[in-house]
């Protein structure tokens, strides 16, 4: 399990992290969400030692990780959000490049490396140069690199921006085996959809601090507020005055509910009674993004997820 405590960050005046309280359980796979600047690959570069003028307490397994970090850094692969290879290298001298600086040598580096290459399905490529690669393949041999040592910890930073829907698959799958051989798994974006997809925890966080975290279905059932949506001839605002908090929206109502089927029933009866037939009546639910929204009032992304694909 790692803790974090009380952890705070200034650059220069400026605050960029507050009062960070978080636990991320083991064996987990915990998404950090935030808008951009909110703060999640500061978080992540205190977490790998690349950050050491902080405030706060750090525990991993219970050890304090200030003082020991040589050792504790062992256990943390960390993808940084921008590519670091060398173009100019083949895909597997890349790869022997950063086992030799994670102190992985001889047999024992060749022996990741062949797992390592088929974990990113890079195997076919493993002669090419890093610079006729696409940026997805990038992306997947940048993951690799983290990987060479074995840790049990993985950090990836936005490890989606910019990849082609194959090489998601590939990242995507890659994730689930690693969180499915017991290892931590911490992923930042600012996509929504990919987080609901692939993690079981979530942190939310906001202009440097954390507003909300836990289990991701805990979290939903929280703030999840469920809307029945009808749309049809005949039907109107004043058709169904008998209902509370209805809005406008789209071509028909929403009528939110923390009882979505027994509204969806007396929303059914009533219209059946008038005898109109809707068009659509169907049972809406809000998504994290839109849980995000409510509780900060700030969209998460600038661009959309699906306008990568
Ligand atoms: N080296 C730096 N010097 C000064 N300010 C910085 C530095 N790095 C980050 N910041 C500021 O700290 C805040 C948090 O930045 P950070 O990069 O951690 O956010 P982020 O959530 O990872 O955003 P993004 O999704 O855009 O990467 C931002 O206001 C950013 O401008």
């Amino acid at each position: 399990m790692i803790q974090l405590h009380a952890i705070e960050k200034l650059y220069g005046k400026q605050p960029a992290l507050q009062q960070i309280d978080l636990t991320i359980p083991k064996a987990s796979s915990f998404g950090l969400v935030g808008p951009n600047g909110a703060g999640k690959s500061t978080l992540m570069k205190i977490l790998v030692g690349v950050i050491e003028d902080y405030k706060g307490q750090i525990k991993i397994d219970s050890a304090p990780y200030v003082g020991n970090q040589t050792a504790m850094k062992q256990r943390i692969g960390y993808v940084p959000q921008d590519i670091c290879l060398e173009e100019t290298l083949t895909a597997r001298d890349n790869l022997i490049l950063f086992g030799r600086l994670y102190g992985v040598k001889g047999k024992k580096l060749q022996e990741r490396i062949n797992a390592v290459l088929e974990l990113i399905g890079l195997k076919d490529r493993e002669k090419s140069l890093v610079s006729t690669f696409s940026g997805g393949m990038k992306r997947r041999l940048n993951i690799g690199c983290a990987l060479l040592h074995d840790p049990d910890i993985m950090i990836l930073d936005e490890p989606t921006v910019g990849v082609d829907p194959q090489s998601r698959r590939a990242i995507f799958e890659m994730i689930h085996s690693f969180k499915n051989n017991g290892k931590t798994v911490i992923y930042s974006s600012h996509y929504m959809e990919e987080v609901e997809q692939l993690c079981d925890h979530i942190g939310f966080i906001d202009r440097g601090v954390v507003i909300e975290q836990g289990k991701l279905r805990d979290v939903l059932a929280r703030h999840r507020q469920s809307s029945i949506y009808v749309e049809g001839k005949g039907i109107s605002k004043q058709l169904l005055t008998g209902f509370e908090g209805v809005t406008e929206h789209e071509e028909g109502y929403l009528i939110e509910s923390q009882t979505p089927l027994q509204t969806l029933e007396a929303v059914t009866c009533h219209l059946a009674k008038k005898a109109i037939l809707p068009a659509r009546l169907e049972l809406s639910q809000a998504k994290l993004e839109d849980i995000f929204i409510k509780l900060t009032g700030t969209p998460l992304r600038d661009n959309g997820w699906e306008a990568q694909q």
